[in-house]
């Protein structure tokens, strides 16, 4: 061994590798599952702090690698010594570890010291270093391709000397070339070629002769699907009318992802952002229906009392009319819970004839909910209001932002100062997302807030919007608003009609007074649904009883029964007696019934 040559310990632990070959200069990545490979990575190379403690012998374990027996396998007797440079570990679906292993040089066991807990052997390193290091090419061509051959590989890593190495690995050469010539005659040429010749890599033509299709191509023939996706994505992107400037940097991002090997992870998050930008509503909006009247009955039917709200919508909607560009405002609804805000909001949509969108902003901490993340950032995605666009699927939605009083302000930025941008007529004509990095046009996005109080909302915000102050109900409002709305809209949702189940107005009034406390309808509604539900109950069952009685035997034909089934037709015959009648009225009684004893019971009769 030459002196000037770089030694490896004399003294190394080995690793018993089952898949690959580790050859000197190339690298391996290998599952360490094993309880002695195990202890190896635990104590060798997690406690181990020197570089030489990284250095570990690599032994193809030529043994069955599904049984992990007691005794320590006859060892394959040459090995390669390499630098483990990256360790992994996981849980799922056991605990292992993933090690990536460089190959230093080969090694020759002389005597495994002890087998115990990982076997460490005395090696007599046969290769020197730097041969390796110093990169011949022919040396590592030969690595790559023996990695296919892993009997080949392991006669490989026996040839200690280069030109038995050569003799060994040559045949593998001759095949390779072999395979790729047979290949390339009989690559057939596909119905869409035509397509290909488009290709950004024109050398694919040449591969694609009419002939036989070979297993062997698969591969290739995937790649071409996917060469296929990317022209399809390109096309797309050309009639998806996008913008100029966000056109540029589509095609930018194609440029890219052509050149760009499809197992690179950024691959996958090019083309999911190319898609995004080939699905938003650039261009695409809803005609408004600006028709006053229209608006006015159904703002009425949808929502009872709100008089003051209703004025301001239908002003709102006339200035809309005469000017169809108007700029802002931004209107706020203000109001306890439970008063309606959130409804309108989307009752205004319906008027309008355009799509409705709500973003729920309770509890948002972070400007990134609203401006999403930086295609950097792993795990990046575009913000709520892109997101938002792209599920409606047009430019012009109504967009409700619930809760804005409920925004925090964390870490990661205000998220009050990303809305000011959204909010402001001037400027949201180009606003950009983190993730989109291009402007979008949200001028015609009409946004309506909602809050519960504006002592939380930031002054900044608060001067962008219109407040339309939402006053809580009487008992009157409520005892209508249940009657016209709330009853048949539960009745529905329960799939009842008022043949089944009749809510009188005192018992409306008493459901008010006695067991809810609010200023909203929320809890008188989550009450009428539980009537309804009772009452579903006995409805399904009354008709179960009724599909049963229906086949009973016909009188007559009682000779013809067994005398069991007579005896369970004549109990039945006595529960039909006694169907519940429909419609169920729902008086004080069966109140109390299916809600329980009233909460608010002993103020209501104080107050009467
Ligand atoms: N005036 C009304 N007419 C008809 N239904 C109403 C009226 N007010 C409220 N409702 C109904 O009450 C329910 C609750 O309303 P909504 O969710 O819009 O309340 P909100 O004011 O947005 O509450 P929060 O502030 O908690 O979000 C809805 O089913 C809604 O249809």
């Amino acid at each position: 061994m030459d002196s000037s040559a770089i030694q490896i310990p004399s003294r190394l632990p080995l690793l018993l590798v089952n898949e690959g070959v580790l050859l000197p200069g190339s690298s391996v990545r290998a599952v360490v599952e094993t309880s002695r490979n195990l202890q190896l990575v635990r104590s060798r190379l997690l406690r181990g702090t020197s570089l030489r403690s990284t250095i570990i012998g690599v032994v193809p374990n030529t043994r069955d690698p599904d049984t992990e027996a007691q005794e320590l396998p006859r060892l394959h007797r040459i090995g390669t010594a390499g630098i483990a440079v990256q360790v992994v570990g996981s849980n799922w679906p056991k605990p292992h570890y993933t090690l990536l292993i460089t190959g230093l040089c080969r090694f020759h066991i002389l005597e495994v010291l002890k087998e115990k807990p990982y076997p460490v052997a005395e090696v007599e390193q046969l290769d020197r270093l730097e041969q390796y290091t110093n990169g011949s090419d022919a040396a590592g061509e030969l690595n790559v391709l023996s990695e296919q051959f892993y009997e080949y590989a392991i006669q490989v890593l026996d040839a200690v000397g280069l030109e038995e190495r050569f003799k060994k690995t040559i045949p593998l050469l001759v095949r390779q070339i072999e395979g790729l010539k047979l290949l390339k005659k009989t690559r057939k040429l596909k119905l869409d070629d035509e397509k290909r010749v488009v290709t950004i890599r024109p050398i694919r033509r040449n591969n694609s002769i009419s002939g036989k299709r070979f297993p062997l191509d698969t591969a290739e023939e995937e790649e071409d699907d996917d060469v296929d996706d990317i022209i399809m994505l390109e096309k797309k992107i050309r009639n998806a009318n996008i913008p100029e400037q966000a056109l540029k940097v589509c095609m930018k991002e194609i440029k890219r992802l052509k050149n760009m090997p499809q197992s690179m992870p950024e691959f996958v998050l090019t083309r999911n952002y190319l898609e995004l930008m080939v699905e938003l509503p650039w261009k695409k909006s809803t005609s408004d229906r600006l028709d006053l009247h229209a608006a006015r009955v159904l703002l009425d039917n949808d929502h009872y009392a709100m008089q003051e709200l209703k004025k301001r919508v239908l002003e709102y909607l006339a200035v809309r009319q005469l000017k169809n560009n108007l700029k802002g405002p931004i209107l706020c609804f203000v109001g306890p819970p439970g008063v309606g805000k959130t409804s309108v909001g989307r009752s205004i949509a319906k008027t309008l004839g355009r799509e409705f969108h709500r973003i729920s902003l309770g509890g948002v901490s972070d400007q990134s909910y609203i401006r999403g993340h930086r295609r950097t950032y792993v795990g990046s995605m575009p913000g709520r209001i892109i997101n938002g666009l792209k599920s409606v699927g047009v430019n012009n939605p109504v967009f409700l932002l619930d809760e804005i009083d409920k925004m925090g302000r964390g870490l990661q930025g205000d998220p009050a100062a990303a809305l000011l941008e959204v909010l402001d007529p001037e400027q949201n004509h180009s606003f950009t997302d983190h993730y989109l990095n291009v402007s979008f046009d949200l001028s015609q996005v009409l946004f309506i807030a909602t809050a519960n109080t504006t002592a939380t909302i930031p002054p900044a915000l608060l001067d962008r919007m219109e407040l339309i102050q939402v006053a809580g109900y009487m008992q009157e409002d409520k005892v209508e608003i249940a009657l016209r709305h709330l009853i048949p809209k539960q009745l529905d949702l329960h799939g009842l009609t008022p043949h089944h189940l009749q809510i009188p107005q005192e018992t409306t009034e008493d459901i008010i007074s006695r067991y809810t406390r609010e200023a909203g309808v929320r809890s008188l509604e989550r009450k009428i649904a539980a009537i309804c539900r009772a009452v579903a109950v006995k409805v399904a069952e009354s008709q179960h009883r009724s599909a049963k009685s229906s086949h009973l035997p016909v009188p007559g034909e009682e000779g013809e029964v067994p005398e069991e089934t007579k005896d369970e037709s004549i109990t039945d015959t006595t529960d039909l007696a006694l169907p519940p009648e429909m419609p169920i009225v729902i008086d004080c009684h069966a109140l109390k019934d299916i809600l329980g004893r009233p909460i608010y019971e002993v103020e209501a009769r104080l107050i009467s």
